[in-house]
């Protein structure tokens, strides 16, 4: 029984198969969450998007069915004051199989925990999917802004990220810290007094899961190489494992072969017959690198803070955080949301870009199966850019283009379809 969830009266659940593929009926109840900050801003108008892309596409024969869930200020309103991330949410979002959702606020030292990754450690989405490409015309700080196209593979449920941590004069920062002098002998807590502590575990099991959906999006999708990014020169039984466990697993569930002694690697794609090289990168240079020299890089499989750096850093390089998708996926179940956050100082302001949001509903389309309302979306987002009909984050860096607001880019994305 829903407590505040109103469940469509027409349309059918997702279901998954025993191969975890996925069965969608032709009118699919899809759960989306609104989102806090400029989530009133940019939901709509991805909803209104994507209903226009599916008319167009199938000419009434499909549609989705939205599902309001709540999470986050707006479920505190529904729900009571501290409900901020109720029970029957996390329960639709599992049971619906397929969901999107808008950005989320979570506050910088105290108050809650995030509830982004609450949601991603209680379904286990464990990867956060970013894909960085660039469209033609989006002004860019860099001079070839078409030389990188990467897919970023983040490991979503571990590391620091996690959250395991106590605060500076609690009991727990106290043990944990006598203990590990007293008990553990170490050495180099430079302040014990007053120091805050966090701990980061890194598994072998999640650093598997991880790679091997990447290796497997390498080969699916033909792509040249995997780079495997880690600190594993300091961080050797974390970052450094993440670095050993996925090269051992390329080895041993695909194949690869040490070129010139390693650590390198290469096989062949079984798909194509193409040579797929797994290399590694140490997370400072690859900052570097990927600026000077992006072609270089494909496909990236990284521990979760990284994966968060490198994702804002990857979309600012083609154009910034106004039309950077994602995706959280466990095995079964995918929750889609946008790169940036709440952005707070535009909140309701229908002024920011729905951009990242109708590009991460395009790659639910796509998930979906439904490749040609997700091809409209490209094309008219590629379109709608060359016009110069776009919104602030754009036109403040272009030459001759219109300001429209967060609503009015997509009716124009809808135009140009
Ligand atoms: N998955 C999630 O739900 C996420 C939630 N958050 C949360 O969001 C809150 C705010 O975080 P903050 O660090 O400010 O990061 P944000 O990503 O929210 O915003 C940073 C800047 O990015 C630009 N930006 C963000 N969204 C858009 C958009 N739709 N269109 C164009 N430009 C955009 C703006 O740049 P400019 O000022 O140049 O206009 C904005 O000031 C925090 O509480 C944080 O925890 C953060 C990231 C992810
Ligand atoms: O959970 C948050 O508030 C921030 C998350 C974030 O920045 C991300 O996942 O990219
Ligand atoms: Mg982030």
């Amino acid at each position: 029984m829903s407590q505040h969830i109103k469940v469509p009266a027409e349309g059918k659940k997702i279901t998954v198969n025993a191969d975890y593929s996925i069965n969608v009926p032709d009118n699919p109840i899809i759960p989306y969450i609104e989102g806090d900050g400029t989530g009133v801003d940019i939901s709509p108008v991805m909803i209104k998007v994507v209903d226009a892309a599916v008319a167009k596409a199938y000419g009434g024969k499909k549609k989705i069915s939205w599902m309001e869930v709540y999470a986050g200020e707006k479920s505190t309103n529904v729900y009571g004051p501290d409900v901020w991330l109720p029970a029957e949410t996390l329960a639709a979002i599992k049971d619906y199989v397929v969901s999107i959702k808008g950005p989320l606020t979570t506050p910088v030292g105290g108050g809650i925990r995030s509830l982004n990754v609450a949601l991603r450690q209680e379904l286990d989405l464990y990867v956060c999917l970013r894909p960085v490409r660039y469209f033609k015309g989006v002004p860019s700080p860099v001079r070839e802004p078409e030389k990188t196209d990467m897919v970023i593979f983040r490991e979503n449920s571990e590391d620091i990220y996690a959250g395991i941590e106590w605060q500076e004069g609690t009991d727990g920062a106290k043990k944990l810290i006598k203990f590990l002098i007293e008990e553990m002998g170490v050495k180099k807590i430079r302040f014990p007094e007053t120091s805050g502590i966090g701990v980061k575990p890194v598994s072998r099991e999640g650093t598997e899961r991880l790679v091997r959906k990447a290796i497997q999006y390498a080969i699916d999708n033909d792509k040249p190489s995997v780079t495997i990014v880690h600190k594993g020169n300091i961080m050797k039984f974390t970052e450094g494992g993440f670095r050993d466990w996925a090269y051992a697993l390329a080895q041993k569930e695909f194949g690869a072969e040490l070129i010139d002694g390693g650590p390198w690697m290469k096989f062949k794609n079984p798909k194509t017959g193409r040579e797929i090289i797994v290399k590694d990168s140490i997370a400072d240079a690859f900052l570097q690198q990927i600026l000077l020299r992006p072609n270089e890089y494909s496909v990236i499989a990284t521990l979760n803070l990284n994966g968060d750096y490198i994702s804002d850093a990857l979309a600012a390089q083609v154009g910034g955080i106004g039309i950077a998708p994602g995706a959280n996926l466990s095995d079964s179940v995918a929750m889609f949301e946008a790169t940036h956050g709440t952005a707070p100082k535009y909140a309701g302001k229908d002024y920011v870009n729905p951009g990242s949001l109708i590009l991460s509903a395009e790659m639910m389309l796509r998930h979906m199966g439904w490749l040609e309302a997700a091809d409209l979306i490209i094309e008219s987002m590629q379109k709608s850019i060359s016009s110069k009909k776009v919104t602030y984050d754009f036109a403040r860096l272009m030459e001759g283009a219109t300001q429209v607001s967060c609503s009015g880019f997509g009716d124009v994305l809808i135009e140009n379809m």
